[in-house]
């Protein structure tokens, strides 16, 4: 039986073209100060991590070739969640979630069933993002919050610890993406999975598992609250 459902962002519940048109580049144009900034402990470890992984090469390049590719590094993304703060607080950035979101996840949520973000995007960044969405904050639908601190989405050992965090049974879990290697990594571990093709970020659909072009037809497939 589904007790909670663990959703991807990009590609799920927000169009990549917001995150790759508007997200990113407010953090490349605030990279180049923030990443000077000694002062602040989170941006000296996320260099500091640079500097292990890339010896000797410029830390803001190596961030500005991560963005271009979008690979999902972990300081990188701790970075760009520092930038974004600003931007969410002053009204500059709002979500623009898929429009089949917000109701669905506050249908699944007054239906009893708990809800958890799993994003590649830092933990500030996810509650910034469902904080200050066009639809109105809707933080307080989640209960839990997960970024790469638990592990890579492609690994089938970080979901048995987001099942082992949320207390429950990894078949109790329904994952929702739109990237078939998390897909698989998460039926590996024993959740459901859906994957989201959504015609406007052109998902090509993955083999093997079920699939839903949005949260109404995933109400429908998995007989959730509606
Ligand atoms: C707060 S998420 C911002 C988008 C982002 O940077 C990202 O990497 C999203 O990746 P996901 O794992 O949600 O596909
Ligand atoms: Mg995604």
């Amino acid at each position: 039986m589904i007790r909670l459902v663990l959703l991807d962002i990009e590609g799920t519940t927000l169009p990549i073209s917001f995150v790759r048109d508007v997200m990113f580049p407010y953090a490349a144009k605030a990279l180049p100060a923030l990443i000077e900034d000694h002062t602040n402990p989170q941006v000296v470890a996320a260099r500091a991590d640079i500097a292990i992984s890339h010896p000797g090469e410029d830390p803001l390049k190596v961030c500005q070739d991560w963005m271009a590719k979008d690979e999902k590094a972990a300081p990188l993304k701790t970075l760009q969640g520092i930038t974004w703060r600003q931007g969410f607080e002053d009204g500059t950035l709002r979500a623009d979630l898929y429009k089949d979101v917000p109701p669905a996840l506050k249908a699944w949520s007054e239906g009893g069933l708990r809800l958890a973000v799993y994003s590649s995007g830092s933990i500030p960044s996810q509650k910034l993002l469902y904080g200050y969405t066009e639809q109105g904050d809707l933080t307080s639908l989640f209960d839990g919050f997960f970024d790469l601190s638990t592990g890579g989405k492609k690994d089938a050992a970080s979901y048995t610890k987001i099942a082992a965090a949320c207390g429950l049974k990894p078949e109790d879990i329904l994952f929702l993406s739109d990237i078939g290697a998390e897909l698989d990594a998460a039926l590996e571990a024993g959740l459901k999975v859906c994957q989201l093709v959504r015609p406007q970020d052109q998902t090509v659909p993955h083999e093997g598992v079920p699939h839903a072009t949005d949260l109404n037809e995933v109400t429908q497939k998995f007989s959730l609250p509606a």
